[in-house]
């Protein structure tokens, strides 16, 4: 399938991940591509970003298919996170180890501390630095912390692309390699993507947004070091972006829990029940179903959070802590947020749940309420009840 021809003389190189199910604690369930770039012009050949390291011998088959790796001038490193950087020091052997590596001033810094002991040419490239390669000319958009110190777009000016690096990317290797081949479902991975990697940024991501429509850029393409590459409507995903940025939400609640003996799960069901009664969109994720990176996805566009939990050892069950210390470290904004669950006799799990989402700064809806042991008919009514409280809140909240 690779290398694919992108535009004239432009390649994408990369290389997918059809098995990869974890990345870095995020659940790629349709795997991932890395993503890297070749340019042939007149004076100039360029690779832009590399792979992950044990991918290398399918990178440097996958350059030679187009042209002799030796003839490569230089490598431009967009971001030095292993999964882009990982090939660098094989990839320089090969070319010849005096080319130099373009990146940000941070990016020297990332790169430097990640191949401690090679010798490596780095050059920095600042913001408005123009390259000429023959035909084309490159520049660099500075995007500090999107989403790390040294991450930076290139962008060709004749030809209206921009390598955009983490930013606009998917977690999803599949055949197909442009929006317009996709159906449905190609955003979604896109706001997995968001919502797990890159909304701790969000307001970076809304100023940056803001700059690149001032700098008149004209975008023909967008091309992420991962997934989907966007040619047909690369307006589409800058406007998600820019609403998810924002953190839009709707009328939607998410209720996650864990059970041991089920009571915290009926007390779960009847809230869901209580909540959609009222019109509201109502999710119900059981921790154990649901991956963490899959609650925050849908997290990310609700109103309301709803957190259940038995108490086990006077805490929180554990998944229930995995998750919401994933959570708070993504800082999702503006949410409401309640807690329940069952105990046996001391109980602390609800008010160590509050004590949590008010560490993430979501408005309690209220107390949150406890059963003892197995919920009886009466409280069955109240966890309904809570649910309808919940929908409520959520319908009087400003989306
Ligand atoms: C290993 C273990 C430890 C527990 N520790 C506590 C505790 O410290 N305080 C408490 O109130 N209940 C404790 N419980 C009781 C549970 O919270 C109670 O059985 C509850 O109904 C379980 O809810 P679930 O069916 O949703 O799992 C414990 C139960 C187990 C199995």
């Amino acid at each position: 399938m690779r290398p694919l021809k992108i535009a004239d003389g432009i390649y994408d190189v990369g290389v997918k991940d059809w098995n990869i199910r974890d990345f870095h604690g995020y659940s790629t369930y349709m795997g991932t591509s890395y993503n890297a770039f070749l340019i042939v012009d007149d004076d100039k050949v360029v690779l832009i970003d590399t792979v992950k390291e044990p991918f290398t011998g399918q990178f440097m088959e996958n350059i030679r298919k187009i042209i002799d790796p030796k003839k490569i001038d230089f490598i431009i490193s967009n971001h030095a996170e292993m999964d882009h950087s990982g090939a660098l020091p094989r990839v320089l052997h090969l070319i010849g180890e005096d080319k130099p590596v373009y990146c940000s001033k941070m990016g020297v810094r990332a790169l430097s501390a990640h191949f401690n002991d090679k010798k490596i040419d780095y050059r920095v490239v600042k913001p408005g630095t123009e390259m000429k390669l023959g035909k084309r000319t490159l520049s660099f958009i500075e995007t500090r912390m999107l989403h790390w110190p040294d991450s930076m777009f290139t962008y060709i000016k004749e030809d209206g692309i921009l390598f955009s690096s983490d930013a606009f990317g998917q977690h999803y290797a599949s055949h197909e390699n442009f929006d317009d081949e996709m159906g449905v479902g190609l955003f979604d991975h896109a706001k997995k993507y968001f919502a797990n990697i890159l909304l701790p940024y969000a307001p970076r991501v809304e100023k940056l947004l803001e700059s690149v429509e001032a700098m008149g850029l004209k975008l023909n393409m967008i091309c992420p070091d991962h997934g989907i590459l966007w040619r047909k409507q690369p307006e589409k995903i800058l406007e998600h972006y820019a609403s998810w940025a924002r953190q839009e939400t709707k009328d939607k609640v998410i209720v996650m829990y864990d059970t041991m003996w089920n009571s915290t799960e009926k007390m779960a069901k009847e809230i869901v029940d209580g909540a959609r009664s009222t019109g509201v969109e109502v999710i119900p994720m059981s921790v154990r179903n649901w991956h963490r990176s899959d609650i925050m996805t849908e997290l990310m566009d609700a109103k309301a959070l709803v957190v259940g939990s038995p108490t086990l050892n006077n805490g929180i069950f554990p998944t229930l802590a995995d998750v919401l210390s994933y959570m708070k470290g993504l800082k999702p904004q503006g949410k409401l947020g309640a807690a329940f669950g069952s105990y046996g006799w001391s109980g602390e799990a609800v008010k160590l749940l509050n004590k949590e989402l008010e560490a993430m700064e979501f408005e309690l809806i209220d107390d949150g309420i406890r059963t003892l042991y197995v919920p009886n008919q009466d409280a069955l009514k109240e966890s309904f009840d809570f649910g309808v409280r919940i929908g409520e809140a959520v319908k009087a909240k400003k989306g």
